[in-house]
Parts: C-alpha cells; sequence; structure tokens
C-alpha cells in the first residue's frame, strides 16, 4: 500500500496570510504551571489561512455555510496535472488533458514559488473553465494558490461560476514535488456550523 503524502501548508506563526487577514497564532493559553495538570492551546486564524477548502458563504451571503458541504466531496479518488508556466488556467491550458469522469482535479501550477511571501500575482482560473470540468464530472477543484480569482478581484467571478456549476474550491494546496498521475485524496473540512471557509490537512495516496 503506498503512503499518505502531506500536501498541506503547516501552520506556524509565521505562516502568510491573505494582505490584511488575521494572523495566525498558536499559543499556551493555560500553562501545564498554570492548569495543574496539562497545557491548553488557543489557535487564532482566518478560516482562509494555508491549505483549506472554500464553503460558498464566502462570496454569497446566501450560499452554503461549511456544515451544509458534502463531506463525499473531500475524500476519494483524484487528479493531478502540472501547469507550469501559465499566465491563466482556462479550457486551452487543459483541454490536451482528458479529464473525462474526474472528479476531483488538482493543478499544480507552481505559480507561488516563496510560500514565506504572499504572491505579486497569480494564474488565475477563467470562469468559462467551470462549465467545461462541470461536464466532465469534476465536483472539486483544489490549486497550490490562495485563490482560483485575480487576487485584487472584487467580482470572484472564477468562484460564482465554479459555485455555479456544482465545483468545491480547495486551495492553498502544497504540491511541489507531487507528480502528475492519480491519486486518493483526504482534505476533510472541520464541522464548523456557521464558517465561510475551513482548514483541511490535505493528503494523497498514489493509487495503484
Ligand atoms: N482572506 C481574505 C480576506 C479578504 C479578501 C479575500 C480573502 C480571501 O481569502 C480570498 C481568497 N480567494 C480565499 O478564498 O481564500
Ligand atoms: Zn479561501
Ligand atoms: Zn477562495
Amino acid at each position: 500500500m503506498n503512503k499518505w503524502i502531506d500536501i498541506s501548508q503547516r501552520l506556524d506563526n509565521n505562516i502568510t496570510v491573505w494582505p490584511g487577514d488575521t494572523p495566525f497564532s498558536y499559543r499556551v493559553s493555560w500553562s501545564m504551571e498554570e492548569s495543574g495538570s496539562c497545557n491548553v492551546g488557543e489557535i487564532t486564524m482566518s478560516a482562509h489561512t494555508g491549505t483549506h477548502i472554500d464553503a460558498p458563504y464566502h462570496f454569497d451571503n446566501d450560499g452554503k455555510r461549511v456544515i451544509d458541504l458534502d463531506i463525499n466531496l473531500y475524500i476519494g479518488p483524484a487528479r493531478v496535472v502540472h501547469l507550469p508556466n501559465v499566465a491563466k488556467i482556462g479550457v486551452k491550458e487543459l483541454n490536451s488533458l482528458d479529464l473525462e469522469g474526474v472528479e476531483r482535479l488538482l493543478i499544480r501550477t507552481d505559480a507561488w514559488s516563496d510560500r514565506r511571501a504572499f504572491p505579486s500575482s497569480i494564474p488565475p482560473v477563467e470562469p468559462e473553465l467551470a462549465a467545461y470540468l462541470s461536464e466532465r464530472g469534476v465536483r472539486l477543484l483544489g490549486l497550490d494558490l490562495p485563490s482560483v480569482d485575480e487576487l485584487d478581484s472584487k467580482e470572484l467571478s472564477a468562484h460564482h461560476e465554479l459555485t455555479r456549476c456544482g465545483i468545491h474550491i480547495l486551495e492553498g494546496l502544497v504540491l511541489d514535488e507531487v507528480e502528475p498521475g492519480d491519486y486518493e485524496l483526504a482534505a476533510l473540512p472541520l464541522p464548523l456550523v456557521e464558517a465561510d471557509g475551513s482548514p483541511v490537512r490535505a493528503v494523497i495516496r498514489k493509487l495503484g
């Protein structure tokens, strides 16, 4: 049996966050000495830090919250494809690949090369790609980028169009060492009742 590979960003107090968003912090708020029995930690973070999923409520006030999302989306077979040096992620970039029957598609772009800094620009997903992917059966799209839209986008057209086509979003993956191919994926969100997003521990294992 192949080993599970971690494709998540490590959550430490230096992790890069979206400009202006809540910094990540973990601290022991109740120490062994104070409590008399154990260290008790406190985590403060944005729901969109590191490797995470977006719930539609993130960009639509009437959209689904994390708890409403089907967990079956986030666990199961996944295809990893490599698109290095692309300016955008559209039908043209993907049409040489056979994606028929792929339910979970993970795209390695390598475009966020220095994860210690927030990227200045990223290849955005073209909204037209959403219908193309959904026709082939894709229901989850994961990327090694902090967003599926241009970083300064206010419309978030790719987020909206993916959601309209029934495709869920996984962002901030670490795919630097991952070869294209077929894997099993597990990237389950926490059972956050109200949240617009959730950190995930994303792992993959080569099939076969
Ligand atoms: N944290 C933010 C703060 C302000 C504005 C956008 C974001 C985002 O996170 C957007 C990104 N597309 C995301 O879903 O992670
Ligand atoms: Zn997000
Ligand atoms: Zn997003």
